[in-house]
């Protein structure tokens, strides 16, 4: 049986909004089993996620190839859903690719992208879902262009909060307009951090992650833990903490040595959730047949 597996992915890192994300190591992954009569995909994630064609990720395949064959589907996810953390991006990938292998379509990681933006409207989550890494990506409503590079040693400590919060709910609290001074000081934010990446300098990385102007200014009333959590990480000697895509889920960076120190001193902040310390997934989107 062939096994479609994709990264979760954390999206805009401070000032990189709808532009910058990494993937993560947690996993959707869905098996493609016999065919019925009509889709049925089993999983359990709970009775507001569709086990029938409703579903995202047969929605998403659907989209591409209305009369695809039924099938049994097999899903399991560690990625929660509406944190932030590209559960939607990672369900639209596996629909892209459910429909790449039902229907042969022999999409390569470009055409997936441009399928996956349209559907979501941004690059910066489901480009890191297909490539892995670091990834900077662009989209200007016709094309999408990305590119992949591989993350400094780092984890990422990562504060999800048992609320959830949906990506549009999120959205919807953006201004249309930011100042020329935001943006600028945002946008070399930006640049400097994809630098510093490259160069594989965590420290100076981590900075630019705490300089956005574009998003996180406008989030923090859904999102108080937000500054709770980056003083205290900061104090601990985090690199830089940054609200996750759309949010609730916040991330701090940090050397991996200090991981566990760090992570010790978070978890006393009392907040209503959990923490994971996770690795930046090096791939992306994979196929085990
Ligand atoms: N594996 C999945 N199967 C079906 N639907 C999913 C799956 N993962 C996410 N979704 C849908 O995406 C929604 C969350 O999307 P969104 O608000 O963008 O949050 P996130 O930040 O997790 O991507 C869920 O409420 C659900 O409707
Ligand atoms: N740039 C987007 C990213 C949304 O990512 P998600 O993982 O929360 O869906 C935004 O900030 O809205």
């Amino acid at each position: 049986m062939t096994t479609i597996r994709v990264p979760a992915t954390s999206a805009n890192l401070g000032p990189g909004f709808d532009s910058i994300g990494i993937a993560l190591e947690l996993y959707l992954t869905v098996t493609i089993a016999e065919t019925r009569a009509d889709w049925l995909i089993e999983h359990e994630m709970g009775a507001d996620v569709p086990s029938d064609e409703h579903n995202l990720i047969i929605k998403t395949a659907l989209a591409l190839i209305p009369d695809l064959e039924p099938h049994r589907l097999i899903m399991r996810s560690e990625i929660p859903l509406a944190r932030g953390l590209g559960s939607s991006s990672s369900a639209i990938i596996a629909g892209i690719e459910l429909a790449n292998q039902l229907g042969d379509l022999d999409l390569t990681q470009y055409d997936k992208l441009q399928i996956a933006v349209k559907l979501e409207g941004h690059p910066d989550n489901v480009a890191p879902a297909i490539y892995g890494g670091f990834v900077t990506a662009t989209y200007d409503d016709v094309e999408a262009d990305a590119i992949s590079a591989p993350f400094p040693a780092a984890r990422a400590l990562t504060f999800i909060p048992d609320a959830e919060l949906l990506t549009s709910a999120s959205r919807a609290i953006l201004p249309e307009k930011v100042s020329l001074r935001a943006a600028v000081a945002t946008s070399s934010a930006a640049n400097v951090l994809v630098a510093a990446v490259l160069r594989g300098d965590l420290e100076l990385a981590g900075r630019m992650m705490e300089r956005d102007q574009f998003h996180e200014t406008y989030r923090e009333t859904l999102v108080p833990h937000l500054e709770q959590i980056r003083d205290r990480a900061r104090d601990a000697g985090a690199c830089g903490t940054y609200l996750s895509g759309a949010g609730p889920t916040v991330i701090s960076m940090v050397p991996p040595a200090e991981a566990e120190e760090i992570l010790d001193e978070l978890q006393q902040l009392p907040l209503a959730g959990h923490w994971l310390n996770l690795a930046v997934a090096p791939a992306g989107l994979m196929v085990e047949a």
